[in-house]
C-alpha cells in the first residue's frame, strides 16, 4: 500500500523500459535468461500489471504476483481474493504469511499453509514469508549490516545461540508451509527477519547466511525435489547486498528500495551477473 494505481502503472512502465532497453545497448535479454524477476502489486492492480508485462516478448521471465489470497477457490468469503481468479487473470506467484499479515491480520502458520496449498493447486508459486520476530542481542555482530566479513565456518556448529534460535523459529514456519505442498512444487521461501523489515539496513550478512544455511540443511527442505525450493532474503534489501549473501541465498525480495525502478533494475542486474 505504498503506491497509488497510477504510480504502480508508471513504475512498471519505467521498469520494463529499463529491462527491455534498446538491445544495441545493454541488452537485458541475456540478463533475463539467468534470473526470475517478480513484481507483487496490490490486488487491484494485478491484472493491469499482467497486461503491461504481457506486451513484452520475454514476459515469461517476469512473474506478476499477489500479496495474499484466500485458501478457498470460491464461495461465501466476502471481501477475500480467490486464488483461482488470481491464476485466471495471469498471476503466477502469491506472497503468503508476510510479517504484516501475521501481525495485523491474524495470519498463522496454519492459515499460511492452507493458502500455500491453494496457490499450488491453482498452478501458481507460493512465496512464503518466514522470519524470526526477536532481533539478536545489541552486542551481537548479527544485529546490523556492516562491513565485517568474518570468515564463516560453514558447518553451522559454531553458530551463535541467537542464530540457532532464529533458525529454529523460522523452521517451524517453513515446516508448516512445506508440509502443505507437494515435494515437487516450486516454492520460494522469503527469509525476512521481522526486525529487519522497514529498517534502515538489512540484517547482518553473517546472520542471514547462517540462518539460511540451517534452513537449507533442514529435513523439510532436503526432502523436497531438487531445485524446487528457492530461498530469497528480504528486509531493507537493495543494491549492493546480493553478492555478499550468495551463494547461500538465491535472490532478494525488495520493498522500499525497489520503489525506484532504477534501483530495482540495478539490483536485478547484480543478481543476474553474480557468478553463482
Ligand atoms: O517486507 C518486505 C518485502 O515484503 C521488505 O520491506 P523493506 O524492503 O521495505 O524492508
Amino acid at each position: 500500500m505504498y503506491f497509488s494505481a497510477a504510480r504502480t502503472e508508471a513504475f512498471v512502465r519505467e521498469l520494463l523500459g529499463l529491462m527491455f532497453a534498446d538491445p544495441a545497448h545493454e541488452s537485458s535479454l541475456p540478463l533475463l535468461d539467468s534470473v526470475d524477476v517478480f513484481i507483487i502489486p496490490d490486488h487491484v492492480t494485478v491484472a493491469g500489471v499482467v497486461a503491461q508485462v504481457a506486451h513484452h516478448h520475454h514476459h515469461h521471465q517476469i512473474l506478476v504476483g499477489a500479496q495474499d489470497c484466500h485458501n478457498e477457490d470460491a464461495g461465501a468469503f466476502t471481501g477475500a481474493v480467490s486464488p483461482a481468479v488470481l491464476a485466471e487473470v495471469g498471476c503466477r506467484l502469491v506472497e503468503l504469511g508476510h510479517a504484516e499479515r501475521r501481525r495485523l491480520f491474524g495470519e498463522t502458520d496454519a492459515s499460511t499453509a492452507a493458502k500455500a496449498a491453494a496457490v499450488v493447486r491453482n498452478a501458481m508459486v507460493p512465496l512464503v514469508c518466514v522470519g524470526e520476530v526477536t532481533p539478536p542481542p545489541p552486542t551481537s555482530s548479527s544485529r546490523q549490516e556492516r562491513d565485517d566479513d568474518d570468515d564463516d565456518d560453514d558447518d553451522g556448529n559454531d553458530d551463535e545461540p541467537h542464530v540457532v534460535a532464529a533458525a529454529d523459529e523460522v523452521l517451524v514456519q517453513v515446516r508448516s508451509a512445506l508440509a502443505a505442498v507437494p515435494a515437487d512444487a516450486d516454492v520460494v521461501l522469503a527469509y525476512e527477519p521481522v526486525w529487519a523489515i522497514g529498517a534502515s539496513a538489512p540484517a547482518a550478512v553473517d546472520h542471514v547466511r547462517a540462518v539460511v544455511r540451517r534452513v537449507r540443511a533442514s529435513d523439510a527442505v532436503r526432502a523436497r525435489a531438487p531445485g524446487r525450493t528457492r530461498i530469497v532474503y528480504g528486509g531493507s534489501a537493495g543494491p549492493g547486498l546480493f553478492a555478499r549473501l550468495a551463494p547461500e541465498v538465491d535472490g532478494l525480495f525488495l520493498g522500499r528500495f525497489a520503489h525506484d525502478p532504477a534501483q530495482f533494475f540495478r539490483t536485478v542486474c547484480e543478481v543476474a551477473q553474480a557468478p553463482w
